[in-house]
């Protein structure tokens, strides 16, 4: 039997531009729905920490938000702030691009690298390449770019290699016992989880007419043994957006707040009661209040 003092536990960034799926990797790896996944870029905007337990390690994944280059305010301020924060603290760095495609965007986040931590190079999204020959190249040219300790390629949405992935980043975790208990998937709290699922919901069903500035924020949450009763608060910019959330007689709204309350089901195991309200609130990314509540200061 292998000794506990062999047992590995470390953090793991995850970081890359928008939209190269560090999101989906992070749920794919731990196999739980918590981290927000949508089509459109720029919708992670929290540290979420995701747990991979297995018998000899336990992998803390950090899934850092993406470079915020499209609006400049308080809010991208704190993210970028968290994002070079979080690339510091960790034990590995995944560094995410799209198979084949590398582009000046990839280029930012590659030159804000620590130089002091291991670097995986994820080439994501495998799945698509249609000719095979292309992988080897682009891989070798990638690697004159940097100094990655591996090179790993995967598709996180067709769980494609993500063993190799994680046989990759297991030597360069310290020699420590789990931290959290295995059966922990997340350490943020049930109502980041909440709030978090309500704005995926959003981001799905309202489509283009959404701007990345509008937020959840859960008001109340209360837990009895049967029932979890939550009232929410979806914060947007101008009184305009409110009817295209409400839709016509509600039905947008019902339906965002139908399908979070039966994922928060699923999730929490229990009965969801959940009340969701549209408030306006102007320049709401701006005030340090809300960023407060919203958890970033
Ligand atoms: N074909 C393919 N699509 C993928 C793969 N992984 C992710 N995607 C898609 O790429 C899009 C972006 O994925 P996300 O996981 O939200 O990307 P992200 O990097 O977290 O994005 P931000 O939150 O904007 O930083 C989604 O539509 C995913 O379904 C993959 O392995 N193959």
């Amino acid at each position: 039997m292998q000794s506990d003092t062999h047992f590995r536990t470390g953090y793991v960034a995850i970081v890359g531009r928008p939209n190269v799926g560090k999101s989906t990797l992070l749920n794919s790896l731990i196999q739980q729905k918590i981290s927000i996944t949508s089509r459109k870029a720029q919708t992670t905007r929290y540290r979420i920490h995701g747990i991979l337990t297995e018998q000899h390690s336990q992998i803390i994944f950090v899934d850092t938000p993406g470079f915020q280059v499209r609006y400049k305010n308080r809010m991208n301020t704190a993210m970028n702030k968290v994002v070079a924060q979080s690339m510091q603290e960790v034990d590995v760095i995944l560094f995410v691009i799209e198979a084949l495609r590398f582009d000046e965007r990839d280029s930012l986040v590659l030159e804000r690298l620590p130089r002091t931590v291991p670097v995986i190079l994820v080439v994501n999204k495998i799945d698509r390449i249609t000719d095979k020959n292309l992988l080897l190249p682009f891989l070798d040219e990638m690697s004159r770019q940097f100094d990655f300790v591996a090179l790993s390629p995967v598709s996180a949405a067709g769980r494609l290699q993500l063993g190799g992935l994680v046989d990759a980043i297991r030597p360069y975790l310290p020699e420590n016992p789990p931290l959290y208990h295995a059966d922990d998937i997340t350490d943020k709290n049930v109502r980041f989880i909440a709030a978090e699922l309500i704005r995926e919901k959003l981001f799905r069903l309202i489509g283009d007419e959404i701007p990345y500035s509008t937020s959840v924020i859960i008001d109340r949450f209360v837990e009895t043994e049967k029932l979890i009763t939550i009232y929410a608060t979806i914060l947007i910019d101008k009184p305009g957006q409110k009817a295209i959330i409400i839709g016509k007689k509600g039905e947008k709204m019902k339906l965002i707040s139908s399908q979070a309350r039966k994922e928060m089901e699923l999730l929490f195991n229990k009965k969801v009661f959940l009340q969701v309200w549209v408030k306006v609130r102007s320049g709401w990314a701006n005030d340090a209040h809300v960023l407060k509540q919203l958890g970033h200061e």
